[in-house]
């Protein structure tokens, strides 16, 4: 079954597939460790989230136009919206290109192109997300923040990723005061590896709307309690968490059975689905079977990311209706599969 969803957590860099990567180097002449799509995606084994960043950043230096990112998106808007999305708010790391050489005009110009031409092609609605690199810094994420000024239609709100320990939420919060003035969105990564202060900083001092991640939250009741009764969503990444070994290696352990039995607004994506196993879709179909979730629970998971997003009410209900419709149809499956049994 293939569910109608919002895909809230996913770095559009992430998408970034190996033939991609390949076209891309050759395209614009620079140098990777084989020319083997199979043979790059092998390498593809991670320890943690920094022996991930580490492969992701250096395959990023193939990125160089607006060609580059306009491809990127529009391929990601397509695949996604066959697996099921309809609304996608994407990530984007503007230092990555910056410190790689490339205008973020160019950027901006490649994403916002992407979007619009997915929008007329395959009737996907989506909007940017500027994300910073905590590991560069607070000054480094304010001068990055003035320098997307000039293109602030372009993006609707700020987001917090990279390496997580040792770059709390704290830093970051004279410019999220400064995006919060600009009447922008305010998400962040938080409790992906950094434990549950982590999540209690992004939503005091950042005031956050959604958590990125935020599986740690679990450890501590009173952030559990705090998240169920003010309904923040967690966008929860299970073969994301797989891969970077954030929760345990099976995923019928995965925290989001605790998650969703402790009534948390929980919404499912991808992160970065060329390199952990598949995008939305793929993830709703693994948790299916190896968590062995209900049509009912899907439903809720696919409904949730709608909640979570970032549209207009006319719109959420639109969707809400047709959540509810497939899982009528999941169901009525269901039963005469039952009955042939
Ligand atoms: O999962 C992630 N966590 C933090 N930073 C990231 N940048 C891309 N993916 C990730
Ligand atoms: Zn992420």
């Amino acid at each position: 079954m293939i569910w109608p969803t919002a895909e809230l957590h996913i770095h559009i860099e992430g998408t970034v597939e190996s033939p991609f990567l390949v076209a891309a180097a050759r395209r614009n002449g620079i140098a990777l460790p084989t020319y083997d799509p199979a043979e790059l995606s092998a390498r593809y084994v991670f320890a943690d989230l920094q022996s991930f960043l580490d492969v992701h950043y250096s395959n990023l230096t193939v990125l160089r136009t607006e060609r580059d990112f306009h491809d990127l998106a529009l391929g990601y808007l397509e695949r996604s919206a066959a697996g099921g999305v309809r609304r996608a708010e994407f990530f984007f790391d503007p230092q990555t290109h910056i410190n790689n050489g490339v205008d973020l005009a160019v950027v901006f110009a490649g994403l916002t192109s992407a979007v619009q031409e997915a929008r007329e092609t395959v009737g996907i609605s989506a909007d940017i997300l500027l994300s910073f690199l905590r590991d560069l810094g607070p000054d480094a994420a304010e001068e990055t923040f003035r320098a997307a000024l000039p293109f602030r239609d372009q993006f609707i709100g700020v987001a917090l990723d990279s390496t997580e320990i040792g770059y709390p939420p704290s830093l970051f919060e004279k410019v999220y005061a400064m995006a919060a003035a600009e009447g922008l969105h305010r998400v962040a990564h938080a409790g992906e590896e950094g434990g549950p202060e982590y999540v209690w900083e992004a939503l005091d001092l950042l005031g956050v709307e959604r958590v990125d991640h935020g599986n740690r939250a679990l450890e501590d009741p009173a952030l559990v309690e705090r998240l169920r009764a003010e309904r923040i969503p967690l966008t929860v990444c299970p073969l994301s968490n797989v891969a970077l070994r954030t929760a345990p290696p099976a995923l019928k352990d995965h925290p989001l059975r605790r998650m969703l039995d402790e009534g948390l607004l929980v919404t499912i994506s991808s992160d970065d689905p060329a390199y952990f196993g598949g995008y939305v879709d793929d993830n709703f179909a693994a948790i299916e079977r190896e968590m062995g979730l209900t049509s009912v629970e899907l439903a809720t998971l696919a409904a949730n990311s709608f909640v979570a997003s970032f549209i207009s009410d006319e719109q959420r209900a639109g969707y809400l209706a047709e959540v509810a419709e497939t899982l009528t149809v999941a169901e009525s499956l269901a039963s005469t599969r039952a009955l042939g049994e």
